[in-house]
């Protein structure tokens, strides 16, 4: 079934950057798209303006069966709910617990003076520590996030979206800030929440050796339009020249 579908997407930032044009996309339930690109190609333009985070010009957002570009207010906040996203710089709060990081997932399910006061119920606190578990930092509830190295900050930075119980997860350069090794293991719980609890994945990433362990399907884009949707095995060397230009050379991580 077709969760997502973008039509005709088209974004210029108020300095008069032509971020994206005419982009045409659509995205099944359970699939876990890779977007590439150079820097500067639009990737991350295009996962703001799907959660509305950055409005777009023109175009239109399909969502769940409804135009997500044009809700407001409310109508608005309760389907970006659906929508969950993690950031390359986690943007935990330091010095609060992890289990209170992971609480503040469920803001848009709570009255603000509740979360302010920190009264999350039980079944809220229940499900923040099985969340937890899932990212395998149950151990850690009660540490300050701030003690935690980056990949498990990012663990838990999954764990606060998946409180919004989401149906798509965008995942904003996820690993852009980690070493190898930790990169994949942030990228191999991104893939237990795609294929276990069935979230729809859209992510972001630099490396194509990535792209090609834990993405179903690609999309490229080059200066805000859309090069390439396929298969992460059809990328040959033609097709990484044309995304990513003739001088490229393939880095790998592994
Ligand atoms: N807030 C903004 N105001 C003006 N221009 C912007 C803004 N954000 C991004 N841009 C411009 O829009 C274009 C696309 O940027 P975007 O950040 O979406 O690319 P990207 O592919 O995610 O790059 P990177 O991999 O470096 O994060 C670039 O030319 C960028 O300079």
């Amino acid at each position: 079934m077709t969760l997502l579908r973008g039509e005709n997407l088209c974004k210029t930032y108020p300095n008069g950057t032509q971020a994206l044009s005419q982009i045409n996309f659509s995205v099944e339930e359970g699939e876990f798209l890779v977007v590439i690109g150079l820097s500067g190609s639009g990737k991350s333009t295009l996962l703001r303006c799907i959660n509305q985070l950055h409005p777009i010009n023109s175009g239109a957002i399909h969502f769940e069966q409804q135009r997500l570009d044009q809700l407001h207010g409310r109508a608005l906040r309760q389907q970006r709910s659906r929508i969950g996203m993690i950031f390359q710089q986690f943007n935990l709060i330091p010095r609060k617990s992890v289990l209170t990081n992971v609480l503040a997932g469920a803001l848009a399910s709570t009255p603000i003076w509740k979360s302010l006061l920190g009264l999350y119920s039980k079944k809220q606190q229940q499900q923040a520590l099985a969340y937890l578990r899932i990212v395998g930092l149950e151990h850690k509830a009660y540490v300050r996030a701030d003690n935690l190295s980056g990949g498990q900050q990012q663990r838990v930075a999954i764990a606060r979206a998946l409180m919004q119980n989401p149906k798509i997860l965008l995942a904003d350069e996820p690993v852009a800030s980690l070493d190898p090794s930790t990169s994949h293991s942030v990228m191999k719980y991104l893939q237990k929440i795609n294929r276990e609890l069935g979230v729809t994945v859209i992510c972001n990433l630099h490396f194509l050796s990535l792209v090609r362990t834990y993405a179903s399907r690609v999309l490229a884009l080059k200066d805000g339009k859309i090069v390439y949707q396929g298969a992460p095995e059809d990328i040959d060397e033609q097709w990484f020249k044309t995304i990513y230009g003739e001088e490229a050379v393939e880095v790998s991580i592994n």
